[in-house]
């Protein structure tokens, strides 16, 4: 069961039938001027991007969707917004299959279904002039399908699709309203009560907090012990050597 969603105030969509990545086509269309926050869908990718330079497939039917946010606000207050992002596309799986069963967080912010990766954002900075003036969150989400298995990096999240573990079948387009929908809500309390209560509800959510991860980054990993997420959003982990702060990693449960 789904529930009635509308359009937020104040922002715009594009719906495109096929595109590169709408990460590109979000840095065209803020070059040539956009002032509003403005949510590009794309029913198709043909060169689409994940995390650390990785490729992302998109199988027929599922979601893809790069925000504009044009802002004023310095860089690590924009890098703020992957928790925001990450909130909101966990509510709009809620919103859309009706069920919060199997749905957790993975730092940084990949949604999980029943474990595997239901979603992933891709957030960048956009520039005018030299200068940060905005974001481009990329979001994709397995809607419809899984991408191809031989994809999968060894010791990596598989994914999982929607539909087949809750029998939801979600247009794209109907997503991308509650998608924007949970995004206005949590840019909202971002705005005015700051990223503690953003980083609280990631909390709750949060995949094997106060479990022993793996963190890689490049080629070191660090093992420890999930503990939190501090105010800046790095991921906090209590190891053999002490407290660490981990501000860019992958991780391996
Ligand atoms: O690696 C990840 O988990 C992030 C995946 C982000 C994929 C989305 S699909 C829409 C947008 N356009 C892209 O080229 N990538 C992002």
């Amino acid at each position: 069961m789904t529930q009635a969603t509308v359009w937020p105030e104040g922002h715009d969509r594009v719906i495109l039938t096929e595109i590169d990545s709408t990460l590109d086509e979000a840095q065209r269309r803020f070059a040539q001027g956009v002032s509003r926050p403005t949510w590009i869908l794309a029913l198709n990718q043909t060169a689409a991007r994940g995390r650390r330079g990785r490729a992302w497939a998109m199988p027929a039917g599922n979601f893809a969707t790069t925000l504009i946010l044009p802002t004023g606000d310095p860089t690590d207050r924009i890098a703020l917004r992957s928790f925001t992002t990450s909130l909101a596309l966990f509510d709009a799986c809620v919103a859309a299959t009706g069920r919060v069963e199997g749905l957790t967080l993975k730092w940084p912010n990949d949604v999980l279904l029943n474990g595997g990766k239901l979603a992933g954002i891709l957030l960048e900075t956009l520039q005018k002039g030299g200068r940060v003036c905005g974001a481009s969150i990329g979001v994709g989400v397995n809607l419809a399908a899984v991408p191809a298995i031989d994809s999968l990096e060894p010791r990596a999240v598989p994914p999982v699709a929607l539909a087949s573990v809750t029998g939801a079948l979600v247009a794209p387009e109907e997503f991308l309203t509650f998608l924007a929908a949970a995004f206005a809500r949590y840019e909202t309390q971002f705005a005015t009560y700051g990223f503690e209560p953003i980083r609280r509800a990631w909390l709750d959510r949060a995949a094997h907090l106060g479990n022993d991860i793996t963190a890689r980054t490049g080629t070191s990993e660090t093992r420890g012990r999930f503990e939190t997420i501090d105010a800046t959003g790095q991921l906090i982990l209590t190891t053999d050597a002490g407290r660490q702060a981990i501000a860019a990693a992958d991780i391996y449960f």
